[in-house]
Order: structure tokens, then C-alpha cells, then sequence
């Protein structure tokens, strides 16, 4: 299969001799959503502004859709919708008119039935002969992406697109990036909130200090790198973990009315059975078992750690 974005060794250095991306290689299929993971100057948006266009890169070449970033770069941009990070609006405009322009830039014909059904399901519809400095944060965020939208990209950029945004408008986006993706949109997602990666992405680029450190599938990694734990809830709270159970290194909960058992799904084996035998034994009775698996956020934030030691 052929990638609809492909970064081949690319690096960018600033005019100040800043290095923000250091021979970076990526190779993005169509209908992928994947979530660009890093701490903050990790380079994402440096990664995103090179292959929209907006940075040039010092070397090494990307093309989208198969056309060069450089060389390429009307057909490979018409190709991109962008969500910047930063909110750039002409105040006084109304939000239907700055949505229809966005399209015109791009060359396209007005089209009333796809911006209305593009501000219908950002919730804007209502909003639409709202000028943009009378709307809220969330709403101009909504602006923006309705903006990314109309000329009907293959690919789309979301660069931070829920930062300081409510709940109600992080679940919107996420229904909007789940219907582009069901028309086969490819979407590249730069977060801080891990919780959004598990949500939305089906891999996961981790990029720090301008390298990627890992591409993988979501679920693979987090089978791979993921401790799981089981909680064991305990029909009559104790004071404090039994002495024959000090093998097992459990957690006692606050309340004493659970107990918490790390263990590896690598390992040979995983010690519950001797483990609730030994409960058994020590005659700790169980209301209740279950198991839970590390988030994506504790293996991200293992792997910068190890990164940065
Ligand atoms: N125009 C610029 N000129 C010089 N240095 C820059 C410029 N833009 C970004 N940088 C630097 O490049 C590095 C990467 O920045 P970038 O914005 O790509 O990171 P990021 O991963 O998107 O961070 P954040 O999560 O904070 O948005 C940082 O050290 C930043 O200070």
C-alpha cells in the first residue's frame, strides 16, 4: 500500500541553529488516524507546519498524497486541512462567510449544503451569522475546524485541537473525527491529553527532542508495554497486608478494604492463582475481583523518562 503521507529523513533547523526535528521518517496510510505524542518543544508542531507548508525543512523530503512538500506544495497542500494550534480569525467576520472562504482559497465552488453540514455538526449552524468576536473560545475553536473541513481535505491536522477546551466540545471533535475517518479521511493529531490518543487514534508516533522514539498500534503497545493489575476487594477491610502475603508486594488501599496486585502479561506466569490461594490461606475472604490495564499516559510517561536518562 502506497502511504498518503510519507516523511522520508527529515530535519529542521531554525535560523537561531535550534535543531526541532532531527531525520524524522514516517509513513502515514490512508483512513489512519494517528496521535503525535510529546512533551512540549518535542516538535510537533514543527513536524505539521513543515508538511503544510508553512516551515520549510532543512533537508530530507515528505510528500502527501505523492506530491513533494516542496516542489509539490499547491496539490500536496490542497490536499491538507490544518487546525492550527492558535486561534487566527478575522474578528468581524460572520461564521458563515469566513467558513465559505476558506473554501474559495482552495479554488472550490461554493458549496451551501457542505457548510451547512459541516457547521450543523460542529454545532455552529445556529451561530452562523454570528460575527467571530462574538463567540466564545470553544466556539472559535469550532470555527476553526469547520474552516479545515470545507475544502474537503484527504488529510487533516489537528494540532492540539481540544487544548483548554470543555468535555462537551472534546466529544464533538471526536464524533467529527470518527465520521471523516468512516469517508476515509487520514488524520494526524498532536495532544497533550493521552486520553484522547486512546480514544481516537489507531497508532501512536511518540516524538521527543525532534526523534521519534516509537510508531506503533495503539493496542499493540499498550499489550506490549502495559502492566496490568488486579484490584481484589476484600469482604472485611484489615489493617494491614497478612506477613504470608509479603512475597507479593500488594498495595493495601487507604480504606483497607482493598488490595492491588501488579503483575507483567510478558512474564511466564502471572502468580494469581498461587496469589488467591495464599488468600485463601491467610483467610481473607473476596467480594470481588478485577483487573485493569496501565493507561496509555503511564507507558508515555515511562518512555520519556527512559528517553531523557
Ligand atoms: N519559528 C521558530 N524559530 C525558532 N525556534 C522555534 C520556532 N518554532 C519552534 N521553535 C523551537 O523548536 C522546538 C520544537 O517546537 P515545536 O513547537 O515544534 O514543539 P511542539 O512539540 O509542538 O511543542 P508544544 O507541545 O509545546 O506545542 C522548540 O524548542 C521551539 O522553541
Amino acid at each position: 500500500m502506497t502511504a498518503i503521507v510519507d516523511v522520508d529523513n527529515l530535519t529542521k533547523t531554525y535560523d537561531g541553529g535550534l535543531t526541532a526535528l532531527s531525520g524524522v521518517s514516517l509513513r502515514i496510510e490512508q483512513g489512519e488516524i494517528i496521535a503525535l505524542l510529546g512533551p512540549n518543544g518535542a516538535g510537533k508542531t514543527t513536524l505539521i507546519s513543515a508538511l503544510c507548508g508553512i516551515t520549510s525543512p532543512s533537508s530530507g523530503r515528505a510528500t502527501v498524497g505523492g506530491h513533494d512538500i516542496v516542489t509539490g506544495y499547491r496539490k500536496a497542500r490542497a490536499m491538507i486541512g490544518l487546525v492550527p494550534q492558535e486561534v487566527a480569525l478575522e474578528p468581524f467576520e460572520r461564521v458563515i462567510n469566513t467558513v465559505n472562504f476558506s473554501r474559495g482559497l482552495f479554488g472550490r465552488r461554493r458549496d451551501d449544503a457542505l457548510t451547512e453540514k459541516i457547521l450543523r455538526q460542529l454545532s455552529l449552524w445556529d451561530k452562523r451569522r454570528a460575527r467571530i468576536r462574538e463567540l466564545s473560545g470553544g466556539m472559535k475553536r469550532r470555527v476553526l475546524i469547520a474552516k479545515a473541513l470545507v475544502h474537503e481535505p484527504r488529510v487533516l491536522f489537528l494540532d492540539e485541537p481540544t487544548a483548554g477546551v470543555d468535555v462537551e466540545l472534546r466529544r464533538d471533535m471526536w464524533r467529527v473525527v470518527e465520521g471523516l475517518r468512516a469517508d476515509g479521511v487520514t488524520i494526524i493529531l498532536t495532544t497533550h491529553y493521552i486520553e484522547e490518543a486512546e480514544a481516537i487514534a489507531d497508532r501512536i508516533a511518540v516524538i521527543d527532542k525532534g526523534r521519534i522514539l516509537l510508531v506503533e498500534e495503539k493496542t499493540a503497545l499498550m499489550t506490549r508495554l502495559g502492566r496490568k493489575t488486579l484490584r481484589i476487594d476484600l469482604r472485611e477491610p484489615v489493617e494491614a497486608v497478612p506477613a504470608s502475603l509479603a512475597d507479593y508486594d500488594l498495595e493495601l488501599a487507604p480504606d483497607g478494604r482493598s488490595l492491588s496486585y501488579h503483575y507483567d502479561t510478558r512474564g511466564d506466569g502471572t502468580g494469581i492463582t498461587r496469589l488467591l490461594q495464599a488468600l485463601a490461606a491467610a483467610g481473607l475472604g473476596l467480594r470481588d475481583i478485577q483487573t485493569t490495564q496501565s493507561s496509555l499516559e503511564e507507558i508515555f510517561v515511562g518512555m520519556i523518562r527512559e528517553g531523557a536518562a
